[in-house]
């Protein structure tokens, strides 16, 4: 399809759908005037100026795609709203984390292609972790369709809908537990005399490095940091007080946490 075709409407304007238009619109893969969005209020659209915003059911109504991306205590509100006018041309695509295909497709019309992704927020600089499961009336064509609007955002994978919840708790929540860990990162260095600033700059940088090498070499991260460890050096005094601290466990721990807590959401 022709990216001029095709359609893209979200309900809902919130970060992580502002996040993925920011990377659709830099790949150039829908143009801007092909992109409509809505929200309950406007507190959030500024983030959208260029780009038209609207109400629920008429992003449905528009000849285009929808993807839910609202945060609400349940999608059923939004999704009996805009009912009405889904139709067999639309793909529905849903990022709400903790919320099932099988949710989504009681909730529409029975034969509603519909579509589950999880997405992470670095899709803003198209270096986004996505995956996505499809619904039963959702064929190859809307799956390489949605992977191909997707992959403009970064990795994106099609995986069976039991790994949705634990990508959430790796990847869509962690990239939080990554900013917490620079942080502190640079924290420690602040302490130890270096300027803010530079410290945060150089945190950054250390983990864009530190990713770099796990994706090119496809090293384990045990070899690579086991070549950081000079003998008697620096890096093996700093492991020991990781160590000590439990921060191998804890961040299991927070993956576990985040995971469980996608699957209660799906019970709310
Ligand atoms: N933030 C992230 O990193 C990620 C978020 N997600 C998922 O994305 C979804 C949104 O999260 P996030 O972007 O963080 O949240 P935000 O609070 O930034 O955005 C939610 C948006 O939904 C709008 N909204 C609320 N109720 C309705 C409604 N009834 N109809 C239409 N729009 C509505 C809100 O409008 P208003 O502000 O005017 O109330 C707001 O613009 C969640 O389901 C979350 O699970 C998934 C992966 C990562
Ligand atoms: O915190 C949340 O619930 C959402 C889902 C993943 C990232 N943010």
């Amino acid at each position: 399809m022709e990216s001029s075709e095709l359609w893209v409407g979200f309900v809902g304007a919130g970060r992580m759908a502002g996040g993925l238009v920011r990377g659709l619109l830099q790949a150039g893969k829908v143009p801007a005037s092909n992109i409509l969005a809505s929200a309950p209020s406007d507190k959030n659209l500024d983030a959208w100026s260029g780009l038209r915003t609207t109400l629920n059911l008429e992003v449905v109504q528009q000849e285009h795609p929808g993807l839910p991306g609202h945060q609400t205590p349940h999608p059923a509100a939004v999704l009996e709203e805009i009912r009405p006018a889904v139709d067999s041309h639309h793909i529905v695509v849903s990022l709400v984390a903790g919320v099932t295909i099988q949710t989504l497709q009681r909730l529409l019309p029975p034969w509603t292609k519909v579509l589950r992704i999880m997405p992470n927020l670095p899709c803003v600089v198209q270096a986004g972790a996505m995956v996505f499961s499809r619904g039963s009336n959702a064929g190859d064509d809307e799956a390489a369709l949605l992977k191909s609007l997707l992959s403009s955002c970064g990795l994106c994978e099609e995986v069976p809908e039991s790994y949705i919840d634990i990508h959430t708790g790796l990847s869509g929540s962690g990239v939080a537990y990554v900013y917490l860990f620079a942080e502190a990162l640079a924290e420690g260095a602040v302490k130890m005399g270096m300027p803010g600033a530079l410290a945060s700059r150089i945190a950054a940088q250390t983990l864009l490095g530190a990713a770099k090498m796990l994706l090119e070499t496809g090293e384990h991260p045990a070899k690579l940091r086991g070549d950081v460890c000079t003998p008697g050096g620096t890096t093996i005094y700093a492991l020991h007080q990781l160590e000590k601290g439990a921060l191998r466990a804890t961040v299991m721990d927070a993956v576990e946490a985040a995971t469980n807590r996608a699957c209660d959401m799906a019970k709310d």
